[in-house]
């Protein structure tokens, strides 16, 4: 039996995100697993991973809860797990949730979210993760089957709130307007954000770039000295 995502990821855990873009020093997936050991040693509840390579790496390496996605395509359009194949690949890798777009464009083929969950569904248990942008797509992401349902798209579908944190007032629409977990994912830049998360009405928080990408870190160190003024 496949485990439920609440089964999976305990109440108020931190799952952190490991990915990195083509083009950063990290692309190397032995590097993206070593930072979900690192995530494991430091508490972590859970871990998100992009790509088949990346999550097979990083399941054969830790033994944590791994939300697997598998971006593909535009970035401007639905790209994270944008087909049923996409979603398949990325369980047979080793991903124990699926986290996919769960906007209501159409997917790149044509299909709608609705006919995509339904058909990961008839494949797989695995529970599934639904990337939202506004309350709206959530709700109907939950009525078409989504476990789970997180903010991860708000700000870049252009709806939404676009601002430098977390979508805050996302999570406490959400949190009243679904009846399964809500994840607070998207710019939560430290423990404070995470924390104004949970008392929001997350069930619990992802947190990638503000803990696995070293160059975003220094470069906000780098733009606050220089706002120094002796
Ligand atoms: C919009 C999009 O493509 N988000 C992606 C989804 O997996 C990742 O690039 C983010 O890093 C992840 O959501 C965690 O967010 P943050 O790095 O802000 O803590």
């Amino acid at each position: 039996m496949t485990a439920t995502f609440t089964e999976q990821i305990p109440q108020h855990g931190l799952i952190v995100s490991c990915q990195a873009t083509t083009g950063s020093p990290l692309r190397e997936s032995m590097i993206m697993a070593l930072m979900a050991e690192s995530a494991e040693l430091g508490g972590a509840a859970g871990l998100r991973a992009n790509g088949t390579a990346d999550v097979a790496m990083i399941s054969s390496r830790v033994d944590l809860p791994l939300i697997g996605i598998n971006k593909l395509g535009d970035p401007a359009g639905v790209f994270i797990t944008p087909s049923v194949q996409a979603a398949l690949e990325i369980v047979d890798a080793g991903a124990t949730i699926i986290a996919l777009d769960g906007t209501q464009r159409p997917r790149p083929d044509g299909s709608s979210l609705a006919d995509q969950l339904a058909m990961i569904k008839a494949e797989t248990q695995v529970p599934i993760m639904a990337d939202v942008d506004t309350v709206e797509a959530g709700m109907a992401a939950r009525r078409a089957g989504a476990d789970v349902v997180a903010t991860t798209l708000s700000g870049y579908t252009g709806t939404g709130d676009g601002g430098p944190g977390p979508d805050l007032g996302l999570v406490t629409a959400l949190a009243a307007a679904v009846d399964c977990p809500v994840i607070a994912e998207g710019r939560i830049r430290d423990e404070s954000e995470a924390l104004a998360a949970l008392a929001a009405g997350a069930y619990a928080v992802v947190v990638g770039s503000a803990i696995t990408n070293p160059v975003l870190t220094t470069r906000r160190f780098v733009d606050r000295l220089g706002t120094f003024a002796s």
